[in-house]
């Protein structure tokens, strides 16, 4: 039985039976108590709670018939009584859906549940009024958390559920997981008022758990570190160097051997394919990859080991998406899951072997004031602490920091190029609009030739604006004491997340929201003169906005510009079969069903 049809029955049940919830916990809570170790075993679709210790079970004291009589179903357990509150129900339907959904995930939050339930008979069943007062409205936590672990995935897949928690609850809504608190922000001009009038207020990251810390050097990077000084050091240091206009410049040649081998990658595809049809993604993230290897370690590396550094990153983008185990129990999880754990460990392990040699060749030739462009790891190593008596930044911040580089830049990038590409093949008009203003450009487009094409900036933008690669901003965390949001109070340490994808898609921001119309972003246009950046207002918010907006969304606009005016330029792209436009989750919000299209050249 699904959650939501065990809700159904619930629902009817309701309405039949006369509450006596005080009764019906007081025996949960001393069943539960009575267990003195869980474990949970998956026997076909039936699951069994078995009662007992190890211990008592080695020493034979208990025997196989009384932990039998021990034993009971899960369902048994967890079947509604005559008598049942509400909330008694939810907590026994959240378990339910836990217990199906996952064996090990389920005995853990037993054991949270022991001490959930412990604690509520202790202060007499109630809730814990102070810590709640003045959080914004929510559903109960365990349900909540019943449902996203039943995903067994991270939190970034819970928009349908949270669109439907919003229908309810309101635009900002509130879930307390065991000692976390998550907002959920769904309305434009809230997240207006949270992120840019706010000021600092809500500029903190939350506490990072692992794997995160792990490839982050202890939250070191700048997408992780806490609001603070260190924070402003690293931003400013790659706003100031490897993202300024101007270095960004010298790295022209290395664009154009991106999109060359881009090029040449989709040309020999399509003609050793016997349709003559191309699986894009793969190709799109070979060239941004290469690009960005390139403005961040300075290296070319040979195929092989390219392969091998993509991998090694999508792993470490995959960890932030993956069911955050780790978080819950840390000492406890990571001996019950220790290869998954030690998964990770190898990861960063070999990721150091690979970065380090590279970022030592960059001192050895800075010492030599060798040429060639130069690249963040090169800023990187030039940087001070001064809140820490001037020090250097350490090895493994600087592979951090890199390895941060290639991944904010590389799937972001290549999730819009994808979507954009697809709406190009589904819609050939627009396509040939691009054409049209593109083809009368030199084949190396130059920043001035962009600056000279509206519609193919109104092509990326609409693209951003209705495929926003990621659906929700990095968590966002709150400074001080706590703060307020809608005139609910926001707790220190809650995550604040944001309905990204929403916003862009809202009707009442913009007509037909769900079509792609570039053609609002042309002058006269409703989307004409938008401001990316949300400071005014936010319609759209692809890069965020405040003071943890995404520091490479000019880098990130031009390289999708620059590719997409590039790509059509040389190429007709038309569809190889239907363009399904159905959404899933990686690190971003990529094409359940990666784009295949008939590439010809242009004659
Ligand atoms: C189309 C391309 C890109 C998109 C859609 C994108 C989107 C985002 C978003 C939504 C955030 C989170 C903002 C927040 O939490 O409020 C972010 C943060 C960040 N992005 Fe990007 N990004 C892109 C390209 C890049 C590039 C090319 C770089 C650098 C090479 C970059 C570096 C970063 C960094 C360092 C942060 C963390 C900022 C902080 O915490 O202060 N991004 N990006």
């Amino acid at each position: 039985m699904t959650l939501e049809e065990y809700e159904k029955v619930l629902e009817k049940r309701k309405a039949l039976l006369p509450l006596k919830a005080e009764e019906r916990k007081v025996e949960v809570g001393k069943e539960l108590r009575s267990m003195q170790q869980l474990s949970v075993k998956k026997d076909s679709d039936k699951v069994f709670i078995k009662l007992g210790s190890d211990k008592e079970k080695r020493k034979g004291n208990i025997e196989r018939d009384e932990r039998a009589k021990k034993s009971l179903s899960i369902n048994e357990f967890l079947k509604p009584a005559d008598g049942e509150s509400q909330k008694s129900e939810l907590i026994r339907a959240a378990m339910m859906e836990l217990a199906t959904a996952w064996p090990w995930t389920s005995l853990l939050l037993l054991a949270t549940l022991l001490f959930f339930l412990h604690n509520r008979t202790r202060q007499g069943g109630g809730r814990t009024k102070k810590t709640n007062k003045g959080l914004p409205p929510g559903p109960p936590g365990l349900l909540f958390l019943a449902r996203f672990l039943a995903l067994r995935r991270s939190i970034f897949h819970l928009g349908p559920l949270l669109r439907d928690l919003h229908a309810r609850h309101g635009p900002v809504i509130s879930v307390r997981l065991f000692n976390r608190t998550l907002i959920f922000v769904a309305d434009r001009g809230v997240a207006h008022r949270v992120l840019v009038q706010g000021g600092a207020a809500f500029a903190d990251r939350p506490p990072l758990a692992e794997p995160g810390r792990l490839f982050t050097s202890g939250a070191r990077d700048i997408s992780t570190s806490p609001y603070g000084a260190y924070w402003r050091l690293v931003r400013r240091n790659l706003a100031a160097e490897a993202l300024h206009p101007s270095r960004v410049a010298l790295f022209a040649p290395a664009r154009r051997r991106a999109r060359d081998a881009l090029l040449g990658d989709l040309s020999t595809s399509s003609r050793n394919d016997a349709d003559g049809v191309v699986t894009v993604r793969r190709a799109f993230r070979r060239a941004m990859f290469e690009l960005l290897l390139q403005m961040s370690l300075g290296a070319t590396l040979s195929p092989a080991a390219i392969e091998e550094v993509q991998e090694l990153q999508l792993s470490i983008l995959r960890s932030i998406t993956s069911f955050p185990i780790f978080s819950f129990f840390p000492r406890i999880t990571k001996r019950l899951f220790r290869a998954r754990w030690e998964g990770y460990v190898a990861v960063r392990r070999r990721q150091d072997e690979i970065f380090l040699p590279l970022i030592h060749a960059r001192r050895e030739r800075r010492d030599l004031a060798d040429g060639g462009p130069p690249c963040y790891a090169d800023s990187l190593l030039a940087l001070r602490v001064a809140e820490e008596g001037g020090r250097a930044l350490t090895d493994s911040e600087v592979v951090s920091l890199c390895s941060e580089f290639l991944n904010a830049g590389t799937d972001t990038t290549v999730t819009a190029l994808e979507w954009i590409m697809a709406e190009l093949v589904s819609h050939p008009d627009k396509q040939a609009k691009v054409y049209e203003e593109v083809k009368a450009k030199p084949e190396e487009l130059s920043d001035g030739d962009l600056e000279a094409m509206p519609y193919l900036k109104a092509v990326v933008l609409e693209g951003l604006r209705l495929h926003p690669p990621g659906h929700f901003l990095l968590p966002h965390g709150v400074q001080g004491h706590g703060a307020e949001i809608g005139g609910h109070a926001v707790p220190k340490g809650a995550e604040v997340n944001f309905l990204v994808a929403d916003f862009g898609r809202d009707e009442e921001a913009w007509s037909a929201a769900r079509e792609f119309r570039p053609e609002r972003f042309i002058e006269g246009g409703e989307g004409h003169g938008v401001d990316v950046t949300g400071s005014r207002e936010i319609r759209m918010m692809p890069f965020g906005a405040g003071r943890r907006m995404c520091p490479g969304y000019t880098l990130g606009i031009h390289h999708v510009e620059y590719l997409i005016g590039s790509l059509v330029r040389e190429l007709e792209w038309l569809p190889a079969e239907e363009v399904d436009l159905a959404e899933e989750l990686d690190f971003t919000t990529v094409m359940k069903h990666p784009l295949r299209a008939r590439v010809i050249p242009r004659t």
